[in-house]
């Protein structure tokens, strides 16, 4: 059922968070994202009928600013997509104490703030669209835990949680679901070594680009049955 109702991407100017709004607004839903950084291209977004909304996750009066630009500016939401993130590991931070509140910042603090400042307009656009939703991206390291990237997945831990609590909270106006991917796309810097060892780690031997995140969220803002629950986009690694 088609959503009339604006929805929110964080993180949305480039990788998956682009790839669903691109995918999102062709299939007529009404799309907001935000960015941190300034891009050249954020002109032809808008163009494209995107809404880009700058936005900077990692102060709580960056995220206070956000809600209150979204609160003043909107009525209702059909939605929003918590996939603002900094995969960030051990050895690339001078301090782990920084490093760990960053993680928990961004990926934690914020999507907690923004739910339960944003109940009042998704229960809103649940009034007109029958349904609402929240989707965290989390990672399938929520399971594993990772021996690199020690904070970050402790705070995907963390955000994992926050969607059975929110399920819970919000039922039954708003549903709250996870999407745990593993490798989904490579990032520019990752060398032939790591490609290839990364295509080892799963039974399916595949990195499927964004557009399997894609088919996860539209799934999840499609289902009418699913709540507090996780798809797991990781071609059988549990398995390896
Ligand atoms: N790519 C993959 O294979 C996997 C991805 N995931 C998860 O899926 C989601 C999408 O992944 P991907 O597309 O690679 O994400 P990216 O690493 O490309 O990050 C997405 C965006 O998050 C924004 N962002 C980071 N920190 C902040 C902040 N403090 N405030 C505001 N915005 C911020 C960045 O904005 P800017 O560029 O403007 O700084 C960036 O454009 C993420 O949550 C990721 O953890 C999980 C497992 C695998
Ligand atoms: N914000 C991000 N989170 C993650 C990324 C990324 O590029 N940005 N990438 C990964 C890796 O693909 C990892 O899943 C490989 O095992 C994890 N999280």
């Amino acid at each position: 059922m088609m959503r009339k109702m604006p929805i929110i991407i964080t993180g949305g100017a480039q990788r998956l968070g682009l790839a669903c709004a691109k995918s999102l607004v062709a299939q007529g839903y009404r799309v907001i994202i935000t960015y941190r950084r300034e891009r050249k291209d954020l002109a032809e977004l808008e163009a494209q009928g995107i809404t880009c909304v700058q936005a900077d996750f990692s102060t709580s009066s960056g995220v206070d600013a956000f809600i209150d630009k979204i609160r003043t500016e909107y009525s209702a939401l059909g939605g929003i997509i918590h996939n603002a993130s900094e995969w960030e590991s051990e050895e690339s931070s001078a301090d782990t104490a920084i490093l760990m509140e960053k993680m928990w910042q961004v990926h934690v603090f914020a999507p907690y703030r923004i739910n339960l400042a944003f109940e009042g307009l998704l229960c809103a656009g649940s009034e007109r669209d029958g349904q609402s939703d929240i989707i965290h991206m989390t990672d399938y390291v929520v399971e594993k835990g990772s021996d690199k990237h020690i904070a970050y997945a402790s705070s995907k831990a963390g955000l994992a949680n926050l969607t059975c609590s929110f399920a819970k909270r919000f039922a039954p106006k708003i549903k709250v679901n996870a999407i745990a991917p593993s490798l989904l796309m490579f990032n520019d810097s990752d060398d032939e070594e790591y490609r290839a060892n990364a295509l080892n780690k799963s039974l399916l031997h595949k990195v499927p680009g964004e557009q399997e995140g894609v088919l996860a969220v539209k799934y999840i803002l499609d289902s009418q049955y699913m709540t507090g629950r996780t798809l797991s986009l990781d071609g059988g690694r549990h398995l390896v």
